[in-house]
């Protein structure tokens, strides 16, 4: 077995690196006219990616632990409860077997943060307390975002005051399809503030929004209104994160660093359960944004279910056999 100590990431021990949030601009229409998105081509490039073997069989286990560090561990379910959240958060805090991670070098590790409903903020902070692990709260009438617009601006306000670091708001899907991108830039500069020094991560609901062209600009408008991240989907859409709105979503964030210096993160959500899709994002963000990217802070899967086979992978790496799927429920 190749320890991941060789010349691997040893996640657990990165320096945080901090990066001035992003503090958005004014809206700027002739960029966001101008931003354009080749379906063809993008589609194109998204298909060469899963099949190549970008990642060394060696460093594989070291690019799934840099994955576990990525995971916002979520549970967005009407019968979520108390203990359900308790025992997400305590996967949360050991992602892993401990003799894996000592096997691996990798003692420490922990998830990037646990996403839950807003009114289970509360029992998920009690579960975390001292283990650095941000509560992020989904909000703003999650996942369709049609309630009342003051509603959605008060959940925010009442999430960041019960103790939420992150808040994943969803935009309104009706501005970006009937063009509205002054009133989608005024809704997310309106969420951006009552986030506060909480970080806002900006659904796009990407599977919703018509065409790549409109990913592009609306990714665009949510950078320019302030958002700390953006994120594909709220996992309850019928298409969610897929590579080629991955892509489209990438780009404008290198534009956006291009033009204003200022690094924002990215998040794909929804549907990705697989090790091996994982480090095919991790690639596509390497390639796409740079190592820079390929930290918590500026990368996190959307995930409630991608944990358990990143576990079953990593057993696989220690004792060269795979244990059964059940045995790793929980995430
Ligand atoms: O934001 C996270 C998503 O809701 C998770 O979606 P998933 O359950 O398909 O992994």
């Amino acid at each position: 077995m190749t320890p991941v100590t060789a010349k691997g990431d040893k996640t657990a021990q990165l320096p945080q690196l901090q990066d001035a949030r992003n503090p958005g601009m004014l809206l700027d229409m002739d960029w966001v006219r101008a931003a354009r998105a080749n379906r063809s081509a993008i589609e194109r490039r998204a298909a060469t990616l899963p099949g190549r073997r970008s990642v060394k069989k060696e460093f594989q286990a070291a690019w799934l632990a840099r994955a576990i560090s990525c995971i916002d561990l979520t549970t967005l379910a009407g019968d979520d409860t108390p203990g359900r959240v308790a025992r997400l958060c305590a996967k949360a805090r050991h992602p892993v077997r401990a003799d894996l991670l000592e096997a691996l070098g990798l003692d420490g590790l922990t998830v990037g943060a646990v996403c839950v409903y807003h009114d289970m903020i509360g029992p998920a902070l009690a579960a975390l307390q001292g283990s650095g692990i941000p509560v992020a709260a989904v909000s703003t009438g999650f996942p369709a975002g049609l309630s009342p617009f003051r509603l959605r601006v008060a959940e925010i306000e009442e999430s960041v005051q019960a103790g939420a670091q992150e808040i994943d708001i969803v935009i309104s899907r009706r501005k970006v399809l009937t063009g509205d991108w002054q009133g989608l830039y005024d809704e997310m500069r309106t969420f951006r503030a009552a986030c506060g020094e909480a970080h806002v991560k900006a659904i796009l609901a990407t599977g919703e929004l018509g065409t790549l062209q409109n990913v592009a600009r609306a990714s665009l408008v949510c950078m320019m209104a302030g958002a700390d991240f953006i994120k594909t989907s709220t996992g309850k859409e019928s298409v969610n994160a897929t590579l080629p709105v991955s892509l489209v979503m990438m780009r404008a964030i290198r534009a956006y660093h291009e033009a204003t210096g200022y690094r924002v993160g990215y998040k794909p959500a929804g549907g990705i359960s697989k090790a091996k899709d994982a480090v095919t994002y991790l690639s596509l963000v390497k390639e796409e944004l740079g190592d820079r990217w390929l930290r918590p802070d500026l990368f996190r899967f959307g995930a409630s279910s991608l944990l358990g086979d990143i576990e079953r992978q990593l057993e696989h790496h220690v004792t060269g056999a795979y244990s059964a799927s059940w045995r790793h429920a929980a995430g």
